[in-house]
């Protein structure tokens, strides 16, 4: 069986390209298998972003191809993207993005709805994504009303409800206390373990980036290192802290 979920051919990105052109993203050639912990990091501006997007399908590269699970995604009109992306890519931003007029529980359901999942598929996923990200009690309560970690837990819940192929997760981090942030990365590892889930996640921190398994390092849009501590194929496991 195949188990690349990510496969990245030679992608570039060019900005201004007409004027003062910035190489944001300089010939990368990346897979991922399914299952991996996997840290993007780099200096400010080397980057991450603009790589994570284009993996995502929220931008396109000038040249290369990006395969996701055997699908050429460069090649998808930009209405075959959206659908594509609602079934296979789950969404973790650094500023969390939930509705705020929306409930957690429904913020995590909404992704389910676009689907077309029935009431009971919904129900069930959201009570075993709520018990799972430990907030089984705060169902029925609005954004506003939870800290930061817990708006986090929730963007993570609501990433995975659709049961995507892979997480995306830029900066998920960033926004949090020390605390919160082990908190998180306890539920990103335990949800890679329980469900087999891919995440690729940018970060600068470096508590984060200890607790990946594989680390690539971008430079000035350039992989300028690769490295993985353990088998990436197999789901992470490890003491929580
Ligand atoms: N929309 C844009 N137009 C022009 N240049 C851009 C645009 N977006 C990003 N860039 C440039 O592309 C390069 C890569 O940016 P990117 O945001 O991907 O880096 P990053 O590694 O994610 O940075 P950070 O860690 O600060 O978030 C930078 O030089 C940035 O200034």
């Amino acid at each position: 069986m195949n188990n690349t979920v990510i496969d990245v051919h030679n992608i570039s990105r060019v900005y201004n390209p007409d004027t003062i052109p910035v190489y944001a993203v300089n010939n990368v050639h990346l897979h991922l298998q399914r299952g991996e912990f996997t840290a993007l990091v780099g200096p400010s501006g080397s980057g991450k972003t603009t790589l994570l997007n284009m993996i995502g399908g929220l931008d396109k590269p000038d040249a290369g191809t990006i395969i996701i699970n055997g699908m050429n995604i460069t090649e998808l009109s930009p209405r075959e993207l959206v659908d594509f992306r609602l079934h296979n890519i789950g969404f973790v931003f650094q500023s969390y993005n939930l509705i705020p007029v929306l409930t957690a529980k429904e913020n995590v359901e909404f992704i389910m709805l676009l689907q077309g999942k029935s009431k009971q598929e919904r129900d069930q996923r959201v009570q075993q994504l709520f018990k799972e990200i430990g907030m089984e009690d705060k169902l029925n309560v609005r954004p506003a009303q939870l800290s930061s970690g817990q708006q986090q837990r929730v963007a993570v819940a609501r990433a995975l409800a659709s049961k995507p192929q892979f997480i995306l997760a830029d900066e998920p981090t960033a926004n949090l206390d020390s605390k919160s942030a082990a908190n998180l990365l306890d539920i990103m590892a335990l949800l890679n373990a329980d469900e087999n889930i891919t995440f690729l996640f940018s970060t600068h921190d470096q508590r984060v980036i200890n607790r990946a398994r594989r680390v690539i390092t971008l430079v000035d849009g350039k992989i300028a290192s690769d490295t993985a501590a353990v088998d990436i194929s197999q789901p992470h496991k490890f003491e929580t802290v």
